[in-house]
């Protein structure tokens, strides 16, 4: 089977900036793999054109087999892209079972089968029982667990993540990330973007930490800590963006 995600020489600029500077990408189906980097480093936009929400500067990418410019929509009816930041006010006032049924209908879940998927979903995540509460009185963790269950309506190849557990308690933490695991268990591809160095070493087979839009290193969070010697992603994280270096003669 071919590469989930493949890039080459992947771009973007923003006038004079480049915020992703050739990136080669080469992920393959069934693998978690992280896009670390510190902030503004370029991987929401990398995430942004993997997703088809932005186009590329330069360079090509190819998502389950389809270019992102060209077949922007076949790539588009294979991923899931869940976004950093919380759902929109307007859900607030709806169940979590209305939200995502109206998110089904917008992914194009055929009718007959939306209540169900709905249902898988949710029960997925466990949020069964608190389906017909309103999404207003979640916390958190389950709303971050709703938006998860909102991105797999529609039965991605590919789930996209941006922060998933961003301002969540360590139980919360914990749980996503055995949802997330379970989910690469039943072979979805899952493209992770963090800043929690922690949560990359959990939970990704592979990843790359990219700096100033340039990829530093990649490998797995094994490898990456053996080749330094160190004992912690945190470490491994300071010492590739320049921080540490930084912080010792600061
Ligand atoms: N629409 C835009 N117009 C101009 N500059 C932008 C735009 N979007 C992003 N940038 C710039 O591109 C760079 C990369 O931003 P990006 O959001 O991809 O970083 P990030 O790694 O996701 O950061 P964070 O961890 O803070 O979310 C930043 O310097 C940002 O200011």
């Amino acid at each position: 089977m071919g590469l989930i995600i493949d890039s080459e020489r992947l771009s973007r600029a923003f006038g004079d900036h480049r915020a992703v500077d050739g990136l080669a990408l080469a992920i393959a189906p069934g693998e978690i793999f992280g896009l670390l980097g510190p902030n503004g480093a370029g991987k929401t936009t990398t995430i942004r054109m993997l997703s088809t929400l932005l186009p590329p500067s330069g360079g090509t990418a190819r998502v389950c087999g389809f270019d992102v410019v060209r077949s922007a929509g076949e790539v588009r009816r294979r991923i899931g892209y869940v976004m950093q930041q919380v759902s929109p006010m307007g859900y607030y006032l709806l169940t979590g079972r209305e939200k995502a049924e109206i998110e089904a209908a917008l992914y194009h879940v055929p009718r007959r089968r939306l209540k169900a998927r709905v249902g898988e979903v949710l029960e997925l995540v466990g949020l069964s029982e608190s389906a017909d509460r309103l999404v207003q009185e979640y916390s958190g963790g389950m709303q971050k667990r709703l938006d998860l269950a909102c991105g797999l309506l529609h039965q991605p190849e590919l789930l996209i993540l941006d922060e998933p557990t961003l301002g969540l308690d360590v139980q919360s933490r914990h749980h996503m990330w055995d949802h997330i695991r379970s989910l690469c268990d039943e072979g979805m591809t899952v493209l992770l973007a963090t800043n929690y160095m922690d949560e990359a070493d959990r939970l990704c087979d592979r990843l790359t930490i990219i700096d100033h839009g340039r990829q530093v290193v990649g490998g797995t969070p094994a490898e990456l800590k053996a080749a330094l010697g160190v004992a912690t992603l945190d470490e491994v994280f300071l010492r590739h963006t320049g921080h540490a270096l930084r912080e010792e003669s600061g």
